[in-house]
């Protein structure tokens, strides 16, 4: 699931909640959705972070829901909702974001990284491309030939590497949430 709360006065703070890595399950996406309405419909709300709880961001698809029945809202409307949203959001990347985690970093308008976070589209080192617009929005962010690179490699990008890049905005080695909502606070 994931958990709404309000945080310095105008940032709507979404915390991803489903241990051990916060993974996509149906009822984390259900909980995106339900929360991006929830900010999105209050006026005092000017900005949105997405973090996930205990310090990782999101491992990607949930792995214990594969070989099950689909269930729940599917990912690329509910990324797409996030990138058309109206008012900021920023992704505040601790631990992982990987496969459809880094998708769904990649549809937030700002990305601040720990220093320690690692990022990658791991999908080919299960046989899958990236099918949630990762392989349009990542060329789109850091050009064709880098992207190319991390989604045929699969290989993890340090928070340095993917500053150098242009993946992410900003890399601290403090608080990440709090550095995202400063970050939401200015670009309100
Ligand atoms: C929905 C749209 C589809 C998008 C495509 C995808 O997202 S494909 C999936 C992409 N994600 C991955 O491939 C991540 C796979 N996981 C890892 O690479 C590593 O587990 C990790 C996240 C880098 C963490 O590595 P570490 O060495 O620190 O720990 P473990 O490997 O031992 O894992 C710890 C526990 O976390 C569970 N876990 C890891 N990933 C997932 C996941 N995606 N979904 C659910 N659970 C996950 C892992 O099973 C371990 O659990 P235990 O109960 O402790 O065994």
């Amino acid at each position: 699931m994931a958990q709404y709360t309000r945080v310095a006065g105008s940032v709507g703070l979404i915390t991803l909640q489903n241990p051990p890595v916060n993974a996509l399950s149906a009822m984390v996406r259900q909980g995106i959705v339900d929360t991006m309405e929830r900010a999105l419909s209050a006026p005092e709300v000017k900005s949105l972070v997405i973090c996930g709880q205990k310090e990782t961001f999101c491992g990607g698809a949930d792995i214990r829901e594969f070989g099950t029945k689909m269930s729940g809202p599917p990912l690329i409307p509910l990324i797409h909702a996030i990138e058309a949203s109206t008012k900021p959001v920023v992704a505040a990347i601790e631990g992982v974001a990987l496969g459809g985690g880094l998708e769904l970093a990649l549809g937030c308008h700002y990305r601040i990284s720990h220093s320690k976070a690692k990022l990658g589209l791991p999908e080919v080192t299960l046989g899958l491309l990236p099918a949630a617009a990762g392989s349009q929005r990542l060329p789109r962010l850091i050009g064709v030939p880098a992207a190319l690179d991390l989604i045929t490699t699969g290989r993890h990008v340090t928070a340095a590497e993917a500053l150098q890049l242009g993946i992410v905005d900003q890399v601290t080695d403090h608080s990440t949430v709090d550095a995202a909502v400063k970050f939401a606070l200015s670009v309100a």
